[in-house]
């Protein structure tokens, strides 16, 4: 059967790992056992985890969902950016479990590997019986392997306890030159461990010292590389390419026996490259414990590589030449809030409408600039009726116009587009998506804003998860068609009864902002405008007259 797609019933993925040859028992197993079938599993000989057994017998209930478990078999990078710690970051960004038998702790950082000190083989074996013994592991990922003790004890815990698929990172010289692994140790990977790996990933260094010293400079020798890494017994091959010459994509040769697929991913540009090659190993065993064939897994690990990258292609930590990147994707937009959302942003919010920028010809990114060297403190996108793609395009000029200002902007309504264009959060009224769901798809970090009429909905917008809410309109509004008006009695009764920042909207002008802001609640935070700083020719002077008002206003208050 062709194993191929990501399958995500896992007793179907199953039959993508033909028994191991050595495995005493490889059957698929259901993810959960119910407590009737603790007799079935007896029956079939199929070694129920000490946890399930307990639970059973205590006639708890046992069908709980497995979580996906990768172990890695690796040695602690004191930097982080490899090793282990990779390894860890690679899982839970994959969102499967990590356990670790550590081989090694080294003295580590950007500049190289200043110091190893190997793990006693009879203390890494006990660590793999506690692990092995008890935590039922999908997959088992190899890194560092210092000493042929070490690969020696592996090979007996894995006959002992057997998995479902072994992924073999051979790690011999780190980047910076280091050997990470006793030359001696060679031999066994040769004889022993490729024989046990349903997938090994040997960088340039590594495919060359497996095959004798042979010379790797172009893909076709990648490719031959690879089947003859084949014949020494592991089921796939991926020869990694990092380390070709820069003028080469990042190119990946992948070969299963029959098929080989060449993988390619732009080269990023960067010096942060430390543990891509843990990184992509920890990934595929994820993808594989998940249910994933191999051929996807390998796909997927090196698109999430590819893209981790790209997120931390800027960021910098440590002098050396090698630096780490982000699992977590996240470094790249540290101007972002960040959760640090305290409502004083909202002192003059500025929305933006696309009719009155046509009207004065002038493109959404230099209205969204004007406004903010006018003084707006936030921005927020109003595009009722841009096509899809373009307003995407639009709000990453309009981020990149906003950050250097350290001025969030959000997107009206549209959840997808502020995901795609990584905006800072969204605002959405009381038909559009609940602010609910949105925060459950835009994470803990974004800002969401909820417009609220009565003090029921502002007290539905905090139990949401919201961030502000805008209460209006307080006066009528050419803008917004069919809306009723709350006035600043509505306005005030919100406020009070509100546990979050308000900002007010609706038919705010230089002529009544004072009176509005006056009105006296300390979490009245701003004010929200659209005509007054866009329906005229200058979005800066327009906004610079309203800044400075409201600032002499509150000036004079205090
Ligand atoms: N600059 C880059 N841009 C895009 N992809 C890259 C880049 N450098 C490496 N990769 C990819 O990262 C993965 C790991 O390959 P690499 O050859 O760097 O492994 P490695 O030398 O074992 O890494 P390390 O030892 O630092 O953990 C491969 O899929 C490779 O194509
Ligand atoms: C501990 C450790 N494992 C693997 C590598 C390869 O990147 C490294 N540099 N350090
Ligand atoms: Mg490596």
């Amino acid at each position: 059967m062709a194993c191929s797609g990501l399958l995500s019933n896992s007793f179907i993925a199953n039959k993508c790992f033909r028994p191991r040859r050595h495995h005493k028992l490889a059957v698929p197993y259901p993810r959960s056992f119910s407590s009737s079938r603790v007799h079935l599993a007896q029956n079939l000989g199929i070694s129920m985890s000490m946890e399930e057994n307990g639970a059973a017998k205590q006639g708890l209930d046992v069908s709980r969902k497995k979580l996906p478990h990768v172990l890695t078999v690796a040695g602690s990078d004191s930097g982080a950016g490899a090793g282990i710690q990779a390894d860890l970051k690679a899982c839970a960004a994959r969102g499967v479990y990590c356990s670790t038998v550590i081989t090694a702790v080294t003295a580590q950082n950007t500049v190289g590997v200043q110091g190893v000190n190997i793990v006693p083989d009879e203390f890494v074996a006990q660590q793999l019986k506690s692990v092995l013994s008890d935590m039922e592991v999908d997959v088992v990922k190899t890194g560092m392997l210092p000493s042929i003790e070490i690969v020696r004890v592996l090979q007996q815990s894995l006959k002992e306890f057997p998995v479902r698929a072994v992924v073999v990172d051979p790690v011999m010289v780190s980047t910076s030159g280091d050997v990470l692994a006793d030359p001696s140790i060679l031999a066994r990977f040769r004889e022993e461990l490729l024989m046990m790996a349903d997938i090994v990933t040997p960088n340039l260094k590594e495919t060359s010292t497996l095959l004798g010293g042979m010379r790797l400079e172009t893909v076709d020798d990648m490719r031959r590389a690879a089947k003859l890494l084949h014949s020494m017994g592991p089921r796939s091959v991926l020869v990694k390419g990092g380390d070709l010459p820069e003028s080469f994509d990042a190119v990946d040769v992948f070969f299963d026996g029959e098929e080989y697929h060449e993988l390619h991913s732009p080269r990023v540009k960067t010096r942060n490259t430390h543990g891509t090659g843990c990184t992509l190993a920890s990934c595929i065993a994820a993808e594989l414990a998940k249910g994933s064939s191999m051929l996807s897994a390998v796909k997927l690990a090196k698109r999430y590589v590819e893209t981790a990258l790209e997120y931390s292609k800027d960021i910098i930590l440590g002098n050396g030449a090698q630096g780490p990147f982000d699992h977590f994707l996240r470094l790249k937009h540290n101007t972002s809030t960040g959760g640090t959302f305290s409502g004083n942003e909202l002192f003059l919010y500025a929305v933006t409408d696309s009719g009155m920028n046509e009207k004065w010809e002038r493109p959404m990114e230099v209205a969204v600039k004007e406004a903010i060297e006018g003084g707006a403190t936030i921005i927020q996108l109003r595009e009722k009726d841009a096509e899809t793609r373009k307003f995407i395009e639009t709000a990453k000029a309009c981020l990149k116009i906003c950050h250097p200002y350290k001025v969030p902007l959000l997107i009206n309504d549209r959840i997808d587009v502020a995901l795609a264009s990584d905006a800072d959060g969204v605002h959405v009224g009381q038909s559009d998506m609940p602010a609910r769901v949105a925060r459950i798809l835009l994470g803990p970090d974004k800002v969401i804003g909820v417009s609220c009429k009565t003090v029921e909905q502002a007290h539905q917008a905090w139990l949401d998860g919201a961030d502000y809410i805008g209460c209006g309109g307080v006066y009528p509004t050419s803008t917004k068609a069919n809306n009723s008006t709350v006035g600043l009695d509505g306005l005030k009764t919100v406020c009070l009864a509100s546990k979050l920042p308000v900002v007010a909207i609706g038919g705010i002008n230089a002529s009544n902002a004072i009176t509005v802001l006056g009105i006296g609640p300390p979490n009245l935070k701003g004010v929200a405008v659209v005509s007054t700083v866009f329906a005229r020719s200058s979005v800066v002077g327009e906004t610079r007259k309203l800044h400075s008002m409201l600032t002499e206003a509150v000036l004079k208050a205090n």
